[in-house]
Formats: structure tokens, C-alpha cells, sequence
């Protein structure tokens, strides 16, 4: 008997959900709604709007049924193997990754709530030397680039503290929501750690919330004073590298502030405009062949997710067949009963009850 040769093993299987009734109860449906409109061209007389509308309504509601069943038609769990993937290949070995937050507005978006992005990205379980975090500012604010640059203080003591505890849920907003967390480790340094963790982190969102009452934020000079002369909407390109990591000792990676050209009267395309400038800018500072992206309201709460989505994107079938991997979102702090419909709880349940009604 030969021996399977470790590093040949697959890195990722996808593992395939059954569902034959609720297949044959789509099918069933879909028919019930092409017989339905059969009906309708059958019948059809020029005189009877009303019954134009409903051909209308339902041939639309006929494509929103497809397009959400293809999307249901043949669900999969992807299973990573970790082990599989350290084996084959080592820390020194492991690609470079440049992770892009983009970000609009600082009122709409409090920059708390951005410096978290970035915190967990940080703390990410990957060689530090390896990662770039590129943040796009499309509201040019000072305020943005102070928070990030206070962030990235307080990131020197806050990543450290992530890996040597092993935290799993490395934004800190998140993390010192539950108390439980202080009492969830048995190490003796734990403990006081946890509570100078948590008073920096609190001393870092007070200097945010202060700056954010004063008109201008902070004094317009040295680093900052670029923002003397810019307004949202109209200014020139800003680009500030916050931190620089110093090799394969320094657990911080790169932090590079980016607020593109914006003119009154140029198209700026929104989240794509941003994307695009990020590329072209990490192209020329660190140009990774991986890139990451986050928009400023989310968080990594897995930090092994980069390597989970390596073993899908290394794998020697997933390599020639997979070109991004996703992974699904999850929600918090939603309102109750989900009202605006945000979590897309409703949507299937909807679209299950509209057929009821056709
Ligand atoms: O001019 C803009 C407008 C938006 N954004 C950023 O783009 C992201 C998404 O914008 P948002 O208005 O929050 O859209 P959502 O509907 O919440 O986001 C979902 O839908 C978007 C597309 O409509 C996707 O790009 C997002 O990834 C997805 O989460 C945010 O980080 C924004 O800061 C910019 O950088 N520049
Ligand atoms: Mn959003």
C-alpha cells in the first residue's frame, strides 16, 4: 500500500447539502407559474389592461423566483483544512495580502466604527510583514485620519495582546461588550491585561468622540496639516503611510491612509471608484497577489479567516477554478424583528408567501 503523500491532499471539500423535496416543491412551482403565464398569453385581449398588468407583475415576479432559486438551487458547506495548508506551505512561504477598507463619511459612518475594521484586520493570524491595510477615506476627513492614526497606536499594544491571548474576536468593540470575556482565561496576567486592554480602549474611543465635537478635530500641522486646504468634495489625491512595518520581527503591518482626487464635477463612482483607486495604489506600494476587502461597518470575527480562504484559493483545483471566496455575513446590533429587513431573513420567507397568494 502506498501511502497518500500529505502535501497532495486536497486543502478544501465542499460538502453537498440534500434537499430533493424542497427541489421538487421548486419545480413544482416554477411550472405552476409558467402554466400561470401560459394562461395569461392565452387569454390575452387587447381591451383588458388590467389583465396586461398582471401578465406585467407576474412574468416579473416569474424572473425574482428563478433568480433566487438558482441562488438556493444546490447548497454547499465548504470544509478548509488548516492543517493541510501549514503543512504545504510555511509562515516565510505564505503570499502577501493587501486588505482594503473604504470608507464615505464620517457621520454616517463614525470612525469608531472604521478603527474597528482596521483593529481586527491588524490582529489578523497571519505574519504581520505579509499584510498591508489600505484604507480609502471618500469623505477626506481630518477626523478619519486622526482616528486612524490614534488607532494605530493603540493597535501596537492591542495586537500583541490578541495573539498572546489567542482572542477570536479581535475588534475591541465587540470584545468588551461581554464581560464574560475577562473571566474566560486562566493565565494569572490575564485578568489585569483584560482591564488595561479594555481603559486603553476606552481612553482611544474618548479622544475620537472628543475630536468629533470640535469643528476641526485636531490642529491642522505637520502630518495633518494637508487637510488645511481641502474640501469633501474638491481636493487633490492625499495618501499618508501611518505605520511602515520594519521586517519579519514587527507585529504591525503597513497602515496607508488614501483619499482619492475628487473634483465637483468628475464622476467619482462610489464604493467602485474606491476599489479601483486602491487597487492602482496597492499596485505600486505593495502590490500582494491577494487582496482582501472589507467595507468600514463590517469586522473579521474569525482571525484565521485569510488562511481559511487560502486553502480555497491555493488549492491546486480551486487555484484554476475559484477566483474569490465569500464569506456570508453575519449581523449585529440588528433591531428588533429585523424591521428594514436588513438580515435578508424575510426575503425567502416572503417569496414563499407571494407564491401562496399568486
Ligand atoms: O462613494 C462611496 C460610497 C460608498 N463607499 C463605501 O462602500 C461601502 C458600501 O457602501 P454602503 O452604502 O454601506 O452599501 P451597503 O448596501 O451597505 O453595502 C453592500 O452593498 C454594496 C453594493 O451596493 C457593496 O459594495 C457592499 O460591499 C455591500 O456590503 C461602505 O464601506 C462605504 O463607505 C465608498 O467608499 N465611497
Ligand atoms: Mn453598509
Amino acid at each position: 500500500m502506498v501511502m497518500e503523500n500529505k502535501t497532495s491532499l486536497p486543502l478544501y471539500e465542499k460538502i453537498w447539502v440534500k434537499h430533493t423535496f424542497s427541489r421538487v416543491m421548486d419545480s413544482f412551482t416554477l411550472l405552476l407559474l409558467f402554466l400561470l403565464l401560459a394562461y395569461r398569453v392565452s387569454s390575452y385581449n387587447n381591451h383588458n389592461f388590467s389583465c396586461f398588468v398582471a401578465f406585467l407583475c407576474e412574468s416579473w415576479f416569474t424572473i425574482t423566483w428563478i433568480t433566487t432559486m438558482s441562488t438556493k438551487w444546490t447548497p454547499a458547506h465548504t470544509k478548509t483544512f488548516l492543517d493541510r495548508l501549514l503543512l504545504r506551505v510555511s509562515d516565510s512561504e505564505l503570499p502577501a495580502l493587501d486588505m482594503f477598507v473604504t470608507t464615505a463619511d464620517p457621520v454616517l459612518e463614525p470612525p469608531i466604527i472604521t478603527v474597528n475594521t482596521v483593529l481586527s484586520l491588524l490582529a489578523l493570524d497571519y505574519p504581520a510583514n505579509k499584510l498591508a491595510c489600505y484604507v480609502s477615506d471618500d469623505g477626506c476627513s481630518t477626523l478619519t485620519f486622526y482616528a486612524l492614526v490614534e488607532a494605530a497606536k493603540f493597535a501596537e499594544i492591542w495586537v500583541p495582546f490578541c495573539k498572546k491571548y489567542n482572542v477570536q474576536c479581535r475588534a475591541p468593540f465587540r470584545y468588551f461588550c461581554d464581560e464574560a470575556m475577562a473571566n474566560n482565561n486562566d493565565l494569572p496576567q490575564f485578568k489585569h491585561d483584560w482591564l488595561k486592554m479594555k481603559e486603553e480602549y476606552e481612553q482611544l474611543s474618548s479622544k475620537i468622540e472628543n475630536a468629533a465635537q470640535k469643528s476641526i478635530p485636531c490642529q491642522l500641522m505637520g502630518e495633518f496639516a494637508v487637510f488645511s486646504q481641502t474640501q469633501a468634495r474638491n481636493h487633490p489625491t492625499i495618501i499618508r503611510v501611518i505605520r511602515e512595518n520594519k521586517g519579519i520581527s514587527d507585529v504591525m503591518p503597513h497602515i496607508i491612509y488614501i483619499s482619492r482626487e475628487k473634483r465637483p464635477k468628475q464622476p467619482h463612482h462610489h464604493k467602485a471608484g474606491a476599489m479601483n483607486v486602491l487597487t492602482r495604489v496597492s499596485g505600486l506600494m505593495t502590490n500582494a497577489p491577494f487582496m482582501l476587502n472589507l467595507d468600514c461597518d463590517m469586522y473579521v470575527n474569525n482571525s484565521k479567516i485569510v488562511l481559511h480562504a487560502l486553502c480555497i484559493l491555493l488549492d491546486s483545483k480551486g487555484e484554476k477554478e475559484v477566483a474569490f471566496a465569500q464569506c456570508p455575513q453575519r449581523f449585529y446590533d440588528a433591531v428588533k424583528d429585523d424591521a428594514y429587513g436588513n438580515q435578508l431573513v424575510a426575503l425567502p420567507m416572503v417569496s414563499q408567501f407571494t407564491m401562496l397568494l399568486v
